[in-house]
């Protein structure tokens, strides 16, 4: 056992769900450490939602466990529900009122009054980044602030772990990338994130492990470069041209750090460690051996390639 259990503030145990004979959520497990921010990542209807649903204690489990900051959870369980915040897809703010009015009106729901609930509604503002905005009514904001104001919701208690729902599901670029800083900020400030998405652009600039589920299995886990590492970690050149390739790709693979090359009619597909820091000798071997390069293309392996691996499916689908 690579790490402290006791550490863990979400542990995630052989969880089941099953809903008529389809298992939503079949012998799922994973951890999450104190300011670790980890990402469920699969495609739509990959049993994202149920598994979180579960781990807040919305919905019962069929079999398996989980615990938050070490206590049990369960529908019925109150103290471990203390110690997460839950960010749902869809939102749960009143259009009418002000982002600081909305703060304060959930704060109080959860216990919050008098300085203390001035000084968090304060601290969370500037955390999500509305602090010049709090006085405007929240169906004056664009669809990134009212998601940063559903998160900032979440937060008013102060949970040492924070699950959001694919928050950027729906909205512009440019609201992406201010809830996406918005996430970045709570790391900062040490919370522990539990993030689900389809997106693998938002998995791989936010999260620290990764988790890829698909039919409701994970069917792998770990860092970005651990995951690419399933794939052999190499990278694809494409030496697009005409000429005599078949001598160059005798004479490209006997270079150091090319595995294999497969000559067509239109050019060479390298297959090598390292792409950009061997591109330039390859493309000198090509071009010495004859070949009149029309065009070159690296492709290196992403968590969609890491995807396809571990799963034999496309992610976008
Ligand atoms: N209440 C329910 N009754 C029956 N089937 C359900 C129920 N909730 C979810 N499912 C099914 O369980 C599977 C997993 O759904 P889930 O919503 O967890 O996936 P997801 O990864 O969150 O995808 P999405 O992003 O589309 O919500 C799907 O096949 C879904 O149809």
């Amino acid at each position: 056992m690579s790490r402290a259990q006791v550490d863990d503030v979400l542990t995630v145990d052989h969880l089941v769900r099953r809903f008529g004979d389809l298992v939503a959520v079949d012998d799922v497990s994973f951890r999450i450490a104190p300011g670790e921010t980890y990402g469920l990542l699969g495609p739509n209807g990959a049993g994202k939602t149920t598994a979180i649903s579960m781990i807040a204690g919305l919905l019962r489990a069929d079999g398996g466990s989980v615990t938050v900051a070490g206590h049990a959870m369960a529908p019925d369980a109150v103290e471990p529900k203390r110690h997460l915040g839950l960010v749902p897809q869809d939102l749960a703010i009143y259009p009418e009122l002000t982002a600081k009015e909305n703060l304060r009106f959930f704060g109080k729901l959860q216990g919050l009054r008098g300085a203390e609930l001035t000084q968090r509604v304060q601290e969370v503002l500037d955390l999500i980044g509305l602090a010049d905005r709090a006085k405007d009514r929240a169906k004056e904001y664009s669809g990134g602030m009212k998601r940063r104001l559903n998160i900032g919701v979440g937060l008013l208690h102060k949970p040492e772990l924070l699950i959001l729902d694919e928050p950027t599901v729906g909205v512009d670029p440019q609201s992406r990338n201010s809830i996406l800083e918005s996430v970045e900020a709570l790391s900062v400030e040490g919370m522990a994130v539990l993030y689900t998405t389809h997106y693998m652009e938002e998995a791989e600039r936010l999260c620290d492990r990764i988790g890829i589920i698909d039919s409701g299995r994970l069917a792998a886990e770990g860092t970005r470069d651990e995951l690419i590492q399933l794939t052999g970690g190499t990278d694809t050149i494409r030496l697009g041209g005409s000429g005599d390739l078949t001598a160059a790709a005798a004479r490209l693979r006997e270079h150091p750090g090319v595995e294999q090359v497969d000559a067509d009619r239109a050019g060479l597909t390298l297959t090598v460690r390292d792409a950009p820091t061997l591109v330039a000798a390859l493309v000198g071997v090509a071009t010495d051996s004859g070949v009149r390069l029309a065009d070159v293309e690296i492709t290196r392996p992403d968590l969609e390639s890491v995807f396809l691996h571990v799963t034999g499916k496309a992610l976008r689908n």
